[in-house]
């Protein structure tokens, strides 16, 4: 078992010396830890003397049931497991509030005490909305409960970890009033004990006219599981436990806001509307869940009186639709799709929406004006400056910003066109039946399909069509159709290749050959291009889009499909690291200091026979003048890497990856591998730019492509040619977040419940343990999700990868940031895929990346391991 928090575990002996098993102090720990707002200094004060009373309370507050021989062998079984892995156990007790013993286990059998399980459904309070601890702590407690009437206390769990000297001061009202609601079961022995000639110990959290964590909770509820109330299953089970922050309409929070006023957030606005869900209901209350206070685009219904006076035949064919007064109209509407999206605005957080406020501003309507498209600027997050656009302000930045971004070659794009047919669309759906709009759907399609075949399908497919190095030969490019070609943007390009043909050529890039298929790629990107209006430039900068790069790398890697029709999902293809926003990475000169860099040598260091300063901090040069990682650092990175000794391991005292996990919980680091780096030479080293001691810095130069995986695994990358043992193929390049960051993208995501496939963000925390503890800001990480570069695509396999990830040190002397860079861990033949193993644990379902269902195939596979294994084993 790896070494743990050496203060958790001084706590853990403490206990034991009480006779407390490890199994009854953990949970309670962790919530002690929580409420003294990770102040291990109060914790261990007195020689724990919060944390006993705290388990004494808490055991105090449970009635003894009678064993079960069931529960006995169950929990041993845990015990069992609670030695294996004692992390997932700490998390499974918290969950349950299961605090167990088992006399026969003298790890934790120290008391015969028979504690029954803590029914969530059994607390008071635990299925009505549930509020922080920190909540509870502080204004929860009614002060008008009597002291019999448990009933009255909102939660046991929470309030049972209050210790009895806490609750006892004198100096917190809200407090004393919980201490009036707690059973006044007498001290048990060990209690007695531990309190034996002790004052009361009131937490420095309470004294202290701070305000930790509660300031944020004050304003978060967890949302009341009103979907499953109602029948309707949640998107996922990790979202209905999620905090949301609610704010009541128009009222900035405030930390001095009165404790009365939180009531008013017990019921968040997005749970009502969720209650009485339907269809139509579900984007508006969609939208509010996922940005409660953000700008919302919000496609708003218009009553009769809100259409224009000038009707026409249109408007009046929809009004026979529909009963004759206005009201009546919209109730009968409210049955519909269509209905009442602005009254149900009206009723929650987003009732600024109205169209008179100066936040709000009408961007398209249909041509009646039944259906409007608004954009809607939340008051309470404007900023100072804040002035509202102009319809035709707004609307040229969004065209300009479309052009840019997505290349689009139509001359006649139009936002406003599409915000249009939105609104057209919308009341087609709405006022369509179902048959019609159905119908209607389904004829599209072919339509689509057929323009594809028709025209640029063809056109491409035809005899004499040719690339060479990206660019087509279009004057061999079949004329003469006056119809427009719709072009897949991103299939211009993609041609058959199988290791067996001699289509690859310079560059990585395919050359087609006459005859070969064409794939029929489904079309992510449309763009309808009048064929007379393609210059051989337009033919050029479509093409590059079969480029994975897009021209941002030396070299270009196509990518390929010859599975099924499916395209790469966009993304932003960055070729270096970029901030995403808190990151505290200084990249500037004068952080290098002079002793810092080879300022001194010039050419390439390489020749020098002695390492010159960048190579003294890596040990020795570790590039071969060919550019390959030498042999023995390589060998010594794999080893590190696969079979890491307990020495090369690092557990934080206070994990960043852990502390934003859950507020609720107190995970124990997972520990962090330390690595080798190399440390190249930069800027501000006297060599040049050549410098055999430069590799990783001048960017990837194999001849790589994406292409679709034939096992499941989606896209990979592989090699179109051998490599070397020891080459450099890429880095993994993405945005640079703090861990707190990913945390809260990863919830993000998980409230949108993303379904797209997930990329693998990389941890860099290989020197945190030279730092001891790690600022939110500078505990760094990579994630290539929406910003990255090929490597983004290379898939896992468990232990025998052909790549290993290296730390690299380029510009900044910093610990805290480096580079990942992969080398081969051995020869690569041309077409083999491109793999490193990502570390995942399959049993752990709580690391910031999603875990899959391995198929990396080799013989090591942990998945498959995990798999097989008896289910006793793996439980
Ligand atoms: C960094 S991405 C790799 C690129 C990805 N295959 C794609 O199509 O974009 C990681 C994701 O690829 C898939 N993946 C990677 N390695 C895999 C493996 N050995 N078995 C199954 N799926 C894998 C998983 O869905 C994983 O979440």
């Amino acid at each position: 078992m790896p070494p743990r928090n050496p203060r958790i575990l001084k706590a853990l002996h403490a206990m034991k010396a009480l006779g407390i098993s490890e199994a009854k102090v953990k949970p309670v720990l962790k919530k002690l830890y929580k409420l003294y707002d990770k102040n291990w200094d109060l914790i261990e004060q007195e020689n724990y003397r919060a944390l006993a009373d705290a388990i004494f309370e808490e055991e105090d507050a449970k009635v003894p049931e009678e064993p079960h021989a069931d529960d006995d062998l169950e929990e041993e079984a845990e015990v069992h497991n609670e030695t294996q892995q004692p992390l997932k156990r700490l998390r499974k007790r918290g969950q349950e509030m299961q605090i167990c013993s088992s006399p026969s286990n003298p790890e934790i059998g120290g008391t015969p005490l028979k504690i029954p399980k803590l029914e969530k459904n059994n607390l008071p309070g635990a299925d009505s909305m549930q509020m922080s601890p920190n909540i509870r702590k502080s204004e929860s407690f009614p002060s008008s409960a009597s002291a019999q009437d448990h009933t009255k206390i909102p939660d046991k769990q929470h309030l049972a970890l209050i210790p009895s000297a806490v609750q006892g001061s004198t100096n917190s009202a809200q407090l004393g009033a919980a201490d009036r609601t707690m059973p006044s079961n007498p001290l048990s022995p060990q209690r007695q004990q531990a309190n034996k000639g002790k004052e009361p110990l009131i937490p420095q959290a309470v004294c202290k006219e701070k305000r930790p964590i509660s300031i944020r909770s004050s304003h978060g509820v967890h949302i009341k599981d009103t979907a499953a109330e109602s029948g309707t299953p949640l998107p996922c089970a990790k979202e209905k436990d999620m905090l949301f922050l609610i704010t009541p309409k128009d009222e900035p929070i405030t930390d001095d806001m009165p404790l009365s006023g939180v009531a008013r957030y017990d019921v968040p606005c997005a749970v009502v509307q969720s209650a009485s869900s339907s269809k139509g209901d579900s984007v508006v209350q969609d939208a509010m869940i996922r940005e409660p206070r953000a700008c919302n685009l919000v496609t708003r219904d218009v009553s009769r009186d809100d259409v224009p006076s000038s009707s026409s035949e249109g408007r009046d064919v929809r009004r026979d639709d529909v009963p004759a007064s206005s009201s009546e109209g919209r109730d009968a509407r409210r049955d519909g799709i269509l209905a009442s999206s602005s009254d149900r605005v009206v009723n929650c957080d987003l009732a600024a929406m109205s169209g008179d406020s100066p936040t709000s501003l009408e961007i398209a309507t249909s041509p009646l004006g039944e259906v409007k498209i608004s954009l809607t600027c939340d008051s309470l997050l404007r900023r100072p400056n804040f002035h509202m656009p102009s319809q035709d302000e707004l609307l040229k930045t969004v065209q300009e910003k479309c052009l840019r971004s997505y290349k689009i070659v139509d001359p006649n794009f139009s936002v406003m066109r599409i915000l249009k047919d939105m609104c057209e669309c919308f009341l087609e759906l709405a006022t369509d039946s179902s048959h019609e709009s159905q119908e209607r759907l389904f004829n599209v399609t072919p339509a689509l399909d057929l323009l594809k075949k028709s025209t640029a399908h063809s056109s491409l497919h035809a005899p004499g069509f040719k690339e060479h190095n990206g660019l087509a030969d279009v004057n061999r490019y079949p004329g003469g159709s006056k119809f427009p070609v719709l072009m897949p943007l991103q299939t211009l390009c993609p041609m058959k290749a199988t290791p067996s043909s001699k289509e690859v050529t310079v560059n990585g890039i395919g050359e087609i050959d006459e005859g070969k298929d064409l794939i029929d790629h489904q079309m992510n990107s449309l763009v309808i291009v009048p064929q007379c209006q393609l210059t051989p430039e337009d033919f050029r900068s479509l093409y590059t889009f079969s480029d994975i790069t897009k021209g941002e790398e030396k070299i270009q890697i196509p990518w390929l499909n010859e599975i099924n029709n499916e395209c790469p999902l966009p993304f932003y293809y960055i070729p270096q690291n970029l901030i995403f926003q808190n990151a505290c990475v200084r990249f500037s000169l004068s952080q290098i200091r002079t002793e810092e860099c080879c300022s001194t040598c010039s050419g390439d260091c390489l020749i020098s026979p002695s390492p010159c300063v960048c190579a003294g901090e890596t040990g020795q040069y570790a590039y071969t003048p060919e550019g390959l990682v030498k042999e023995d650092f390589l060998e010594e990175c794999i080893s590190m890497t696969r079979n890491p000794q307990q020495q090369s391991l690092f557990y934080c005292e206070d994990c960043p990856l852990e502390r934003w996990k859950n507020e609720e919980m107190m995970e124990l680091c997972k520990g962090h591998l330390k690595r080798k780096y190399i440390k190249e030479c930069w800027f501000k080293c006297g060599c040049h730019k050549q410098c055999g001691n430069r590799v990783v810095q001048r960017g990837t130069n194999c001849k790589l492509q994406v292409f679709f995986t034939p096992e499941g695994k989606g896209w990979g990358v592989r090699t179109l040619e051998k490599l070397p043992k020891g080459t450099f193929v890429c880095e993994y390049v993405g945005e640079i977040l703090t861990s707190k960051e990913l945390y809260e993208r990863k919830m993000q995501m998980v409230k949108n419940t993303a379904t797209e496939l997930h990329t693998y963000p990389v941890i860099l925390d290989s020197y945190w343990w030279l730092k001891g503890v790690m600022k939110d800001e500078e505990a760094l990480c990579l994630d290539s999700k929406f910003h990255g570069n090929v490597a983004r695509f290379i898939n896992h396999r468990c232990l025998d990868a052909n790549l290993i990830e290296i730390p690299v040190k380029i510009e900044t002397p910093d610990h805290h940031y480096y580079h990942i860079a992969f080398f081969t861990t051995r020869e690569v033949d041309a077409w083999e895929e491109l793999t490193w193993d990502y570390g995942i644990d399959f049993d752990d379902n709580d690391q910031p990346v999603e875990i899959f269902q391995c198929q990396c195939s080799s013989k090591f596979c942990r998945n498959m391991r995990r798999s097989n294994r008896p289910k006793s084993a793996s439980k």
